[in-house]
């Protein structure tokens, strides 16, 4: 298994060029952040350079203090574009694969139409690179549009671009659906990107509820060779968390 440090959560203690680097020390084989428009977006993509680390993804804003995206809120579609213009930007300065584009508090009928075209927009905006969505559960996120990956996978059909993607984060999957190892078989070829921690803790990825040892051997039998997201929070240092990652 190869894995991606998220720097959203990762190195949270340093910019993110030195936590970019931190990455690498540490044998990570890429990095993916979170919200990365405080910093300098030449000071990063030059610590890419330096490293070989690619970005694999990013966020769009999430707008107002207490919002969580913006493209699933009906009337705020102006906004909404202006965050994916400045995410695909960033992604573009960076190199980085892909944007996550987030939904935001909503719900029903329009909700369900804005986040659709906003989705179009942001894929027809993209450039080659991949738009992700990514169900939150309703612990952390309560009142998220996108909740279920069955709701992710009907949008993804409608929208009908070819470069939106999936973001199975195993986290959030388990806390609302569970089922986890069939879930990421049949989902296997919408998935752009994968996330893992422990449930309940959102801890590293070696204890808890779900069985990584036995999602790890589905993700190879699946023939998934792409980094995985270590989207966890080190309950310390970032250093010392990483015994997990020797032990995979
Ligand atoms: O919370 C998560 O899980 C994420 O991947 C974030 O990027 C979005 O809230
Ligand atoms: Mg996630």
């Amino acid at each position: 298994m190869k894995f991606s440090a998220n720097l959203g959560f990762l190195w949270t203690d340093r910019a993110l060029p030195d936590a970019i680097r931190a990455a690498k020390a540490a044998g990570f084989e890429a990095v993916e952040c979170h919200w990365p428009y405080d910093h300098d977006v030449d000071a990063v993509a030059s610590a890419l350079r330096q490293t070989g680390l690619p970005m694999l993804g990013l966020n769009t804003r999430r707008g107002q203090p207490g919002e969580n995206g913006l493209s699933a809120l009906p009337g705020r579609e102006d906004e909404a574009r202006a965050a994916i213009d400045e995410a695909l930007a960033y992604a573009k300065a960076t190199d980085t694969g892909a944007v996550h584009v987030m939904a935001g508090f909503a719900q029903g009928a329009d909700a369900h139409a804005t986040f659709a075209e906003n989705l179009r927009y942001a894929c027809g905006q993209a450039e080659g690179r991949t738009i992700l969505i990514e169900p939150l559960n309703g612990y952390d996120a309560p009142g998220y549009f996108l909740n279920r990956t069955t709701q992710a996978a009907a949008l993804i059909e409608e929208v009908g671009a070819p470069n939106l993607r999936l973001m199975f984060d195993c986290y959030h999957v388990q806390l609302t659906e569970g089922d986890v190892a069939r879930r990421l078989e049949k989902l296997l070829p919408l998935i752009g990107h994968i996330q893992v921690a422990s449930i309940p803790d959102r801890g590293t990825p070696d204890h808890g509820e779900l069985n990584y040892p036995h999602i790890w051997q589905v993700l190879d039998r699946l023939g998934w060779d792409r980094p995985i997201g270590a989207e966890y929070k080190p309950t310390g240092d970032t250093d010392a968390s990483l015994r997990w990652l020797s032990a995979v």
